[in-house]
């Protein structure tokens, strides 16, 4: 499909008919043909209330735990209550699969751009090349591009490299190992995180994802963020926060920020050969509010095309999560939901969702 067909959409919310819909639709995933504009564009320019983060002591930055060390287990509870992010080393993800992970993603981002249209998300899919989902929440347009897998990139694969079936394998191998090496490090620090909060195996039984056995896996985002020409007026992904339990982070380079009480937003320097863990949603509800679901934000460069995978972490869809009162407060300040229900109500309600979840014993204080 020719990029001009899309960018000659024009979003019309009158008198909206089935294929205004589904125009107001393309207009909402299709990125940028991004080394087609020399200049920022007005419908890429935010009115940025971002100037550079402060300069942070090294008290305040992000803290580093080393997962052989005795001491992980607390180091991530305090990471988890006062940060909702850290980085993790001796993960066990080999690193040349890390290397690789980032090679196939540039090597996808860097196609043309009529070729990534071809594996667009179509309308009724979570899958496949587009805008970050989060852009119908916003006037401007993110300096980014992204692409999800969710269980397998085989059906996309075969839109993006028809005729290339070593390239497509190669890139299908890769990302299934990602998304077995990232779920198998997913429910270490899971683990990890109940016993430093005195939880049990028998306590969280049952929002162990069974990934495995049902041959399936969380869902895997490849997020592209391209050479900016005017950096200081553009948002690569808006702040948020994750809906998942947990997300692992893996980054090129600098970019990721994090909103930090009393200091505002500080970076998330990449460290070599870590991942970036942060705390989603369902955590902060399954915690009662103990651990904390990190806002977070991903900022643009002029120099350098930057490449992040995040995998989401989380229960079976349609298994409850329900606050464990007696982490903290003597009742629960959330609502019981499934992930499932969580992220309709996120795709409506964006960063509003678990303020909408709390239980009104909190809302009537
Ligand atoms: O690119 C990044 O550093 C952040 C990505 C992110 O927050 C996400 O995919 O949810
Ligand atoms: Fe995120």
């Amino acid at each position: 499909m020719p990029t001009s067909q899309y960018s000659s959409l024009k979003t019309n919310t009158k008198n909206t008919t089935k294929d205004d819909h589904n125009n107001n639709h393309q207009c909402s995933i299709i990125p940028l043909d991004f080394k087609s504009v020399s200049k920022l564009p007005e419908s890429h320019t935010w009115e940025l209330t971002h100037p550079n983060p402060l300069s942070t002591s090294e008290s305040e930055s992000i803290p580093i735990i080393n997962l052989s060390d005795p001491k992980a287990i607390s180091l991530m509870r305090h990471a988890c209550e006062n940060w909702g992010i850290f980085h993790v080393t001796h993960h066990g993800v080999p690193s040349n699969l890390l290397r690789e992970v980032e090679n196939q993603s540039r090597r996808l981002f860097s196609l043309p751009s009529d070729q990534k249209l071809l594996a667009i998300r179509s309308l009724d899919s979570l899958s496949g090349y587009g805008l970050p989902r989060m852009s119908t929440f916003f006037p401007k347009r993110m300096w980014s591009e992204g692409f999800t897998i969710i269980e397998s990139p085989l059906e996309h694969t075969r839109k993006l490299w028809p005729h290339d079936h070593h390239q497509r394998d190669h890139f299908c191998n890769v990302m299934e190992s990602c998304q077995k090496e990232m779920n198998r490090l997913a429910e270490h620090i899971m683990g990890l995180m109940f016993g430093s909060l005195g939880l049990t195996q028998q306590d969280t039984k049952n929002i162990k994802p069974k990934y495995g056995c049902q041959n399936s896996s969380g869902p895997l985002q490849l997020n592209s963020y391209p050479v900016c020409p005017d950096p200081t007026k553009a948002m690569g992904l808006a702040a948020h926060t994750d809906s998942s339990l947990l997300t692992l982070l893996l980054q090129s380079s600098t970019g990721l920020q994090v909103q930090k009480e009393g200091i505002g937003w500080v970076p998330v320097h990449a460290v070599e050969g870590a991942l970036v863990i942060n705390v989603g949603d369902l955590m902060q509800i399954l915690s009662n509010g103990r651990f904390k679901s990190v806002l977070h934000r991903a900022v643009v460069n002029k120099t350098h095309h930057r490449i992040s995978t995040a995998y989401f972490y989380g229960p079976p869809k349609d298994v409850k999560i329900e606050p464990l009162i007696q982490l903290s407060s003597p009742f629960p300040l959330y609502r019981p939901t499934t992930w499932k229900e969580y992220l309709g109500i996120k795709a409506n309600h964006f960063n509003k969702a678990l303020e909408l979840i709390r239980s009104d014993i909190t809302k009537a204080q």
